[in-house]
């Protein structure tokens, strides 16, 4: 039995990690489950997976909930309560489904206290790679990929030697806007943007797939995860997202992973890992696609991704400046206080103007990641 705790159980992965685990209940026993402001959901959820633990947003919301909690359930709330159910109970693996940097703390407390890690939240590793790669290789803690790129490049890379690796290939649908000119991007809507052509996925992950720093991000998670400097990882937009991402190797052969759009593959593979069981997702029928595309990537069409690739070489807390900056642009987009392409200017303004502190500690990043969010959130006024 693998106890598993779910840091954002209420959002798209979160809740997609949980019909995973309802499929397997003599494999998965859920131990804690961590929501913000969704407490409708998580009471329903906590009803029924029945953990040890739960934690919300605020001490409020954790007041509200208790009585509609199976008994013996703890609730606990805040930032503290985040560290808590990730490191303070008998989870064999933690989830980490949260979304933004507000996952580096939580995630780094579960692997000092030993917790394998599923690992959904990319911003954990564009703010503090390096600590969560030591940290790992400390305790002896797998990080598994959950992002559907990186566990195309793990499966990949399955049994492979790392010292013949060419490169890795990340693929990139190009998002809602990939047809459209940056003339026509001054004027989209928030709605507009929040159609991805090929994945259904929570508000911020979506936006950035729009802007390409989803891929900029990744670029810089699949530096930490593989090890690769940068000029050995590569991106293509591949308007299918059937190909989740592939490798090169030194003979020049390449592998591919691929299998139809749906987060619940990578997310059970992270679970089962070496294993692979049973899934409710359909076949891919390549006779019935007939035909894949890929694309060399515009770095002009989209400088979100140059810049994440600049960051990413200057390393320290420039890429947790990024994240920052870009988190704050992301949700001042969503409020309609600024415009889609003001995005990229927000990112370029608090990146500007950062002297990165090299090999940084936690306090450090913490600061900077501050920083960054106070420039972003006073862009333009
Ligand atoms: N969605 C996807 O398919 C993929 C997502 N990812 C990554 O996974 C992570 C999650 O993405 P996604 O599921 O789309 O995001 P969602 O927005 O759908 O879910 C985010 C989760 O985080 C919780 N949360 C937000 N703020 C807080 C807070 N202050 N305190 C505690 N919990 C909080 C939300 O709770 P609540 O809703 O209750 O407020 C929710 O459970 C992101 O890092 C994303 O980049 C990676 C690959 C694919
Ligand atoms: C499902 C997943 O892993 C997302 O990160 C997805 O890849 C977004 O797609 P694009 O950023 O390629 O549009
Ligand atoms: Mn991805």
């Amino acid at each position: 039995m693998k106890r598993v705790s779910l840091l954002g159980s209420t959002g798209s992965v979160g809740t997609q990690t949980l019909d995973v685990i309802s499929r397997y209940p003599d494999r998965f026993q859920v131990e804690a489950l961590t929501a913000g402001q969704n407490w409708e959901l998580l009471i329903e959820q906590a009803n029924r997976f029945r953990p040890k633990q739960v934690s919300v947003a605020s001490k409020e919301l954790a007041d509200k909930i208790k009585v509609h909690l199976p008994s013996g359930t703890v609730v606990l709330h805040g930032e503290q309560g985040l560290i808590e159910t990730a490191a303070n109970n008998d989870a064999d693996i933690v989830v980490t489904a949260i979304v933004g940097s507000q996952g580096l703390k939580p995630t780094l407390a579960a692997i000092e206290a030993g917790k394998h890690i599923g690992l959904a939240n990319k911003e954990t590793l564009v703010s503090g790679g390096h600590l969560v790669s030591a940290a790992a290789k400390r305790n002896n803690v797998k990080l598994l990929p959950v992002d559907s790129e990186h566990s195309a490049i793990f499966q990949c890379l399955n049994g492979e030697s790392l010292s013949s690796l060419r490169k890795i290939v990340l693929t990139a649908s190009g998002g809602s806007f990939r047809d459209r000119t940056r003339e026509e991007l001054k004027d989209v809507t928030v709605k507009e943007a929040l159609a991805h052509p090929n994945w259904s996925m929570g508000a911020k992950i979506t936006i950035d797939s729009a802007t390409m720093v989803n891929k900029g991000l990744e670029v810089i998670e699949a530096h930490w995860l593989f090890e690769l400097p940068y000029d050995r990882i590569d991106v293509v937009i591949h308007p299918e997202s059937i190909i989740h991402s592939f490798v090169e190797f030194d003979d020049r052969s390449m592998i591919a992973q691929m299998g139809l759009p749906d987060m619940r593959v990578p997310i059970q593979y992270a679970l089962t890992y070496p294993e692979r069981l049973v899934s409710p997702v359909h076949s891919l029928d390549l006779t019935e696609l007939g035909k894949l595309h890929f694309r060399k990537m515009d770095f002009d069409r989209f400088p979100c991704l140059r810049m994440a690739f600049d960051c990413g070489k200057v390393g320290g807390t420039m890429t947790a400046v990024f994240n920052a900056a870009n988190e704050v642009a992301v949700s001042r987009f969503v409020a309609g206080d600024i415009g889609f392409l003001d995005i990229e200017d927000v990112i370029e303004s608090a990146i500007g103007r950062h002297e990165a502190a090299a090999v940084p500690t936690l306090e450090q990043i913490e600061e900077a990641d501050g920083w960054a969010r106070r420039v972003a959130a006073q862009y333009g006024k």
